[in-house]
């Protein structure tokens, strides 16, 4: 069946036909009856296509770019999948109840032929609860590496297209692109969507337009969008040719969450500039009018699960890595960096504060050592490229300087660890660095602590008792997201190359007491708000949306 809705949404994909800018007129926000809903001009599904029966528990629809499997192919070829239990995704089931029917949407990180796709799509249905997008590659390529992380990714952090001839400027035809693939993402969370009490979960940037898709299908839809990335300034976001078709998608959800305050804000100027809207705010809700509906802003912070940390650590392997990296730079403050390999990571800059240090501290040669993991890029743009080249380039400038045959003050890893080896490294270092330019959240500070409290095996290991304090250290750069919630961290400007050396310098003088009190207060709070975040976060509940 083929409304005429649905076909005003193809001639949005050809770039013409339909204008996004068009709000959904109010229709009564009541559910009339439970059930498959069955107003035929809303409603494009079949029997055919739902997922599960009627009657089954509560639903949560989770629709994110990626699913999260890991992937195989033998040597005859043959796909093999498995749950990747690392993925942000895979966190925010643990806060959901066991009768919660959890069913994921997006896309694989490998292409499927066409003619092996219905065999697989019913497979990671079956065993995983995944329901595969299967973009083509040429869309996928558009989308992801074009509209996503070439456009939309460097302005929401904050980088203006300037320069004319790096394709940066805003182009119309990934933007085309951008539609299309959002467009595929809601065929698929049609038929996911089961009845009227099931509850659609967006997540990040690369969807921003599924809302409108969803809403114009399924009016009564329970929508909520939660953007992962930081949300720029107004005067940032203007400059956005697709800004107002964006903005509007967003508030076809009725709950829009952000990692933080100040994101939450950007988007508050952002409707009432651009779009002249009104909003309430009482007792922590931000409520938005808009074309009959209200819309719900919330701040829900990304926290980690202090218990999957807990039991990584506990592992023997985990705890003998820990023993051996200790071993390996006994006597030497071990500082650690674990950054995805990004332009906005600072890694250049957090390398360069070092070099600096070192050349103003003779006396700390040969004593400390930054171990510096790069987690691959997933993007493939030049820029990238770019800022590997020029990390390698100047962590072996300071290893060419200050270092010597049995001493690298640098050490780059430039590939993906096991999570128990990166777990390892966070317990044995000393002082951790995230020195990013901008990032929505960054959840390193808060694994760093958890891992810094150890446990009894670890503190055998180090031949401590069970009265000891704990102690870790933080440098953290002023932009990201999670940088106000950590008040015993030196924060820094990490375009101050001066500011991150003394910051350094300042980490390598801290009285055992200091470290021990710098730690107790980010650990108190990650093991309480934390956690509190963490089901925040989950918090995708009835009570948020009505
Ligand atoms: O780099 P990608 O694939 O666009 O993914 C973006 C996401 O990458 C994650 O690693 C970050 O934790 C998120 O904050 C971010 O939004």
């Amino acid at each position: 069946m083929v409304s005429k809705s649905y076909s005003n949404l193809l001639d949005m994909t050809s770039g013409d036909g339909f204008d996004f800018r068009q709000p959904f007129k109010s229709l009564p926000r009541v559910v009339t009856s439970p059930g498959i809903i069955s107003d035929p001009d809303w409603d494009m599904r079949s029997d055919d296509d739902s997922v599960g029966s009627a009657s089954s528990a509560e639903r949560k629809i989770i629709v994110a770019n990626f699913l999260p499997l890991n992937w195989t192919r033998d040597e005859a070829g043959q796909l093999s999948f498995s749950l990747d239990d690392d993925a942000l995704l895979m966190q925010l089931k643990h806060g959901f109840s066991n009768e919660t029917d959890v069913v994921y949407v997006g896309s694989l990180k490998v292409q499927v032929d066409p003619s092996e796709q219905d065999q697989v799509a019913q497979k990671l249905l079956r065993e995983y609860r995944c329901i595969p997008t299967f973009l083509p590659s040429d869309l996928h390529q558009q989308f992801y590496h074009g509209f996503c992380k070439q456009q939309l990714w460097p302005l929401f952090h904050y980088m203006l297209p300037i320069c004319l001839d790096k394709g940066e400027l805003f182009d119309r035809n990934l933007f085309q692109a951008y539609v299309r693939a959002n467009k595929l993402f809601a065929d698929k969370v049609m038929e996911a969507i089961n009845s009227d009490d099931d509850y659609v979960w967006v997540h990040d940037y690369h969807l921003m337009l599924l809302p409108t898709f969803l809403r114009k299908r399924l009016h009564r839809i329970k929508l909520g969008f939660f953007l992962h990335s930081p949300f720029p300034s107004s005067e940032i976001y203007r400059t956005l040719p697709v800004r107002d078709e964006i903005l509007k998608s967003l508030l076809n959800a009725d709950l829009i969450g952000f990692q933080t305050f100040d994101y939450a804000r950007h988007f508050l100027s952002c409707c009432s500039r651009l779009l002249g809207l009104h909003y309430e705010s009482k007792r922590g809700y931000i409520g938005i009018e808009y074309f009959g509906r209200t819309v719900s802003l919330k701040i829900l912070s990304v926290g980690v699960h202090v218990g999957r940390l807990e039991s990584v650590l506990k592992l023997p392997s985990t705890v003998s890595k820990v023993r051996e990296i200790e071993q390996r730079y006994k006597g030497k403050m071990l500082m650690l960096g674990v950054d995805d390999m990004d332009i906005f990571k600072g890694i250049s800059l957090k390398l360069l504060g070092l070099e600096l240090l070192l050349e103003r501290n003779p006396k700390l040669r040969e004593k400390l050592v930054l171990v510096q993991i790069i987690n691959p890029a997933r993007s493939t743009g030049k820029d990238v490229q770019e800022a590997i080249t020029e990390a390698v380039s100047v962590a072996e400038r300071i290893n060419r300087k200050y270092g010597s045959s049995s001493y690298k003050p640098v050490v780059l890893i430039d590939h993906r660890i096991p999570f128990y080896e990166k777990i390892a490294f966070y317990a044995a270092s000393d002082c951790c660095i995230v020195n990013a330019v901008r990032d929505g959240m960054n959840l390193v500070p808060y694994e760093y602590t958890v891992c810094r409290q150890g446990n009894k095996e670890i503190d055998k290991l180090r031949g401590l008792d069970k009265d000891t304090r704990h102690t870790s250290t933080l440098i953290v750069s002023e932009f990201v997201g999670c940088s106000p919630s950590l008040s015993g961290a030196f924060r820094v400007n990490p375009w101050s190359v001066d500011d991150v050396a003394d910051a350094l310098c300042r980490a390598t003088d801290l009285t055992e007491s200091e470290k021990q009190l710098r730690h107790e207060k980010h650990y108190r709070y990650e093991a309480v708000f934390g956690a509190l975040c963490f089901f925040l976060q989950q918090g995708f509940q009835k009570s948020n949306i009505s």
